[in-house]
């Protein structure tokens, strides 16, 4: 995969240190399917992904509610001891829709307060497999990196090539022009969480647009911290 190879670019850490496995990220914004997809192994990757955050001890923000990969992955989370913010907009918020959160529910007035209050909430970003509201919260976290809004990571779990074919759109829109080589190691992915969060807490930003942005002050300054020394990444 170009792209996945491409991200390396981003990977800047020293080599990790075996055993222990704390994180930088105090809470890493998971966005997924309301559904759980026909293969098993999307809903596998959820809850592997759930536990990895646990194992590493970070929290979960995310979407809200039960159904699909949602459900799944913020109950791995909220079963392993970890804290779990759902943000849900109000008209979301019936039980029928959503199902039944777990942990601490944050309600905001629409789907555009949502995004912003996920990005703010996050040190980092991965994207599961999903449809149209995933690609949507992907898309948006993405083009807010590409104006220099936040300088946080953003991950896609590419479990079965699930998303070769958007990995592959991006390539495409880098040749024909619509997307700058440099915005490319903005995605980076891995085909299982552990990689993936591996790849997140090694990525270095390296973009840079020069853009100042008062209206996002709390998203820009919400700076994924450094590694304190002494705490490995893996
Ligand atoms: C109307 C449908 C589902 C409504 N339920 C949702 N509850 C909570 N969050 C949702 C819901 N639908 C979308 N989202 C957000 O978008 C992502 C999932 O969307 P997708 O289209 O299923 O990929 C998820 O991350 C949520 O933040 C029936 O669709």
């Amino acid at each position: 995969m170009a792209v996945e190879a491409t991200a390396e670019k981003n990977t800047g850490a020293a080599a990790p240190e075996s055993g222990d496995r704390r994180s930088r990220f105090r809470r890493i914004c998971v966005y997924c399917g309301s559904a759980k997809g026909r293969k098993a192994s999307y809903q596998d990757a959820a809850v592997e992904l759930g536990k990895e955050l646990v194992e590493r001890g970070i929290d979960l923000v995310y979407g809200g509610g039960s159904i699909g990969l949602m459900g799944l992955v913020s109950h791995a989370v909220h079963d392993g001891g970890r804290h779990v913010i759902g943000v849900i907009p109000k008209s979301l918020m019936p039980r029928e829709v959503t199902g039944e959160p777990v942990g601490e529910v944050r309600a905001v007035s629409g789907m555009h307060e949502r995004k912003a209050e996920m990005v703010r909430s996050a040190d980092a970003f991965i994207a599961l497999p999903g449809g149209y509201g995933t690609l949507d919260e992907l898309l948006e976290v993405l083009t807010w990196a590409q104006l220099g809004i936040h300088k946080k990571p953003i991950g896609l779990l590419n479990v079965d090539g699930f998303y070769n074919f958007f990995l592959s759109f991006i390539d495409m829109a880098v040749s024909e022009g619509f997307i700058q080589e440099d915005a490319r190691h903005l995605v980076i992915s891995a085909p299982t969480a552990k990689e993936l969060v591996l790849k997140l807490e090694e990525y270095v930003p390296d973009y840079e647009i020069g853009l100042v942005w008062e209206d996002q002050g709390q998203i820009t300054h919400g700076f994924v911290p450094e590694l304190e020394p002494g705490i490995a990444s893996s």
